[in-house]
């Protein structure tokens, strides 16, 4: 573990700028409502409710920064932890860079989480905490596969796609966020790691271009990502299973 990982504090980079193009048409879909509140709310409350975390930075919209200060200013966090929200980029990649660079020099342990995620239990984000304070520069969050996985040779949309190969499924994870991080390596991953087209998909992935190690801890179901409108049917029914549980 570096020094500044060891005596820093620890904060999380919430990438929230995405339009949510694959939910269809509305609001940013980090501004979309489940069942009343904000996705980013419930993004942000999830980080929060790790006693680790002492400060969310809200990678927003680029011209919605001031909307969303007030949304979080008119949600209440716990006492213990601060907020910041800076304006976003074109791409994925482009937004978190942003975020880290928000960053006060008292941070030394990052993680980076969609708002798109917004239902992580926080036993999987203090899981991911917990091993990066144990020493990994790199901790993804994953889960086992359910379907067969297939590379193919990309046609236009439409046409049959010949298959290349089938990888050996148990050898395969679906990786989720929070991905926790050394702030030295993600900062520097950043900073030198080029990825043309749509950016980087995953923070882990440059730092893996870095050729430094990244070590996966279990994911969890509900971490899913709210992609498609039919992610948000199944976002409502994990929120009415939490009220009918424990009054959540
Ligand atoms: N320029 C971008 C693009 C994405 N994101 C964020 O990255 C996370 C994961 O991205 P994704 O689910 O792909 O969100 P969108 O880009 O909004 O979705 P789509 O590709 O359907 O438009 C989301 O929290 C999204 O807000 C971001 O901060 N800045
Ligand atoms: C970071 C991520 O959530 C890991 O699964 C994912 O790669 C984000 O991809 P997106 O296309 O930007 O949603």
């Amino acid at each position: 573990m570096s020094e500044q990982t060891r005596t820093g504090r620890t904060a999380v980079v919430i990438p929230a700028a995405g339009r949510g193009v694959r939910l269809g048409p509305g609001a940013p879909k980090a501004l979309r409502a489940l069942n009343g509140t904000p996705m980013l709310i419930h993004a942000v409350r999830a980080m929060a409710a790790s006693r680790a975390v002492s400060l969310v930075v809200v990678v927003a919209p680029p011209d919605g920064a001031p909307e969303v200060k007030n949304l979080l200013d008119a949600h209440a966090l716990p006492e213990r932890t601060d907020y910041l929200v800076v304006p976003g980029g074109d791409t994925r990649q482009e937004s978190v860079r942003l975020g880290l660079e928000a960053l006060p020099e008292n941070i030394g342990t990052v993680l980076v989480h969609d708002a798109a995620r917004p239902l992580v239990p926080v036993d999987t984000v203090d899981a991911v905490i917990a091993a990066v304070f144990d020493g990994a520069p790199a901790v993804v969050p994953a889960l086992p596969l359910a379907d067969t996985v297939k590379e193919v040779e990309p046609r236009e949309k439409g046409e049959p796609e010949p298959v290349v190969a089938t990888p050996e499924r148990a050898r395969l994870r679906a990786v989720q966020t929070p991905q926790g991080f050394d702030r030295g390596t993600l900062v520097r991953a950043h900073e030198t790691v080029a990825v043309s087209g749509e950016g980087a998909t995953d923070d882990a992935g440059m730092v893996e271009r870095l050729g430094a190690p990244v070590v996966v801890v279990p994911g969890h179901e509900e971490a899913f990502k709210v992609t498609r409108p039919l992610d948000l049917l199944l976002a409502e029914a994990v929120l009415a299973r939490r009220r009918a549980n424990d009054g959540f």
